[in-house]
């Protein structure tokens, strides 16, 4: 099993990636995808007049404070124009693709975080109505039964709380969740850049080999939103996932390329 996270920003070739997933199921391997979709999420809340809010906590991660207006609209894209055209891409390419969120059959479970805390004007504050969390329990029996009738799963956050509300989670820290969970063989963070870069945004300080021991020490290198792929990577290995990839979804053939060795390779 190979787990295939594509994110959401700026530049991503979606019909590159489906195209070679397709070509792969096709010839018999067993994948599943995990999709983002952060940069279409903020170019619709401007549009609708609700604009992103990002926090930085006091340890330096960056995420989206999501009230609940911010949660429709990112469910709006997130589950609607990014997750169709992808499954679309796919049922064009002749894959029988499902496109489902981590709060449908509780694919994705986890804890409901109501607050925040937030560096402000160099002040920590604490913002409540937040609807967040992070993937805890991975529904694999309802995938185990799509994978077996042969449909390939096209997932993507939100997922479901405890309590049974939709709260919005990292896509990549659950796609690290859920190659732990299914014991896949390999994770690929596919985005925008050449991997993990030592200084970024120069691509041509592309880190290529981390120890999977030492995956942490590597979150120096990382700024703002890239943290949380490191993170995930170290969840990953340290859940027993032998390969971790952070690869190039620009162009080519992103996933044949990363399960070559382009990119960063945690293993
Ligand atoms: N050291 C670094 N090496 C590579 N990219 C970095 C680094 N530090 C920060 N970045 C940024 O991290 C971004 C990738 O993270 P981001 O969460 O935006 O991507 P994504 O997975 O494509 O999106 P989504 O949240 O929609 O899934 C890159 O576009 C880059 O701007």
């Amino acid at each position: 099993m190979i787990v295939v996270k594509v994110g959401g920003s700026a530049g991503i070739d979606y019909d590159a990636v489906c195209a070679d997933m397709a070509a792969r199921w096709t010839a018999g391997e067993r994948l599943i995808l995990v999709h983002g979709g952060s940069g279409e999420t903020n170019r619709v809340a401007e549009a609708l007049g609700h604009p992103p809010r990002f926090v930085t906590s006091p340890s330096g991660y960056t995420s989206r404070f999501t009230d609940r207006q911010t949660l429709e609209i990112f469910e709006m894209v997130y589950c609607g124009k990014m997750n169709k055209g992808i499954v679309e891409r796919l049922q064009r390419l002749g894959v029988n693709a499902v496109g489902l969120s981590g709060l449908d059959g509780r694919i994705f479970e986890g804890r409901h975080k109501d607050s925040v805390r937030a560096v402000e004007n160099g002040k920590v504050k604490v913002l409540r109505g937040d609807h967040t969390g992070t993937v805890e329990r991975v529904n694999t029996g309802l995938l185990e039964l799509l994978l077996s009738a042969g449909y390939l799963p096209v997932l993507t956050p939100p997922a479901s709380s405890y309590e049974g509300v939709a709260i919005n989670v990292d896509g990549d820290r659950a796609a690290a969740a859920l190659a732990v969970a299914l014991k896949a063989e390999a994770l690929l963070l596919l985005s925008n850049v050449p991997g993990l870069l030592r200084a970024y945004p120069d691509e041509g300080s592309l880190i290529r080999e981390i120890p999977a021991g030492d995956v942490e020490q590597y979150l120096e290198f990382a700024q703002d939103r890239m943290k949380k792929k490191v993170l995930g990577a170290a969840e990953a290995v340290q859940g027993g996932v032998r390969r971790v990839i952070f690869g190039d979804a620009r162009a080519g053939q992103p996933v044949s390329a990363a399960l070559a060795g382009a990119g960063t390779v945690v293993s």
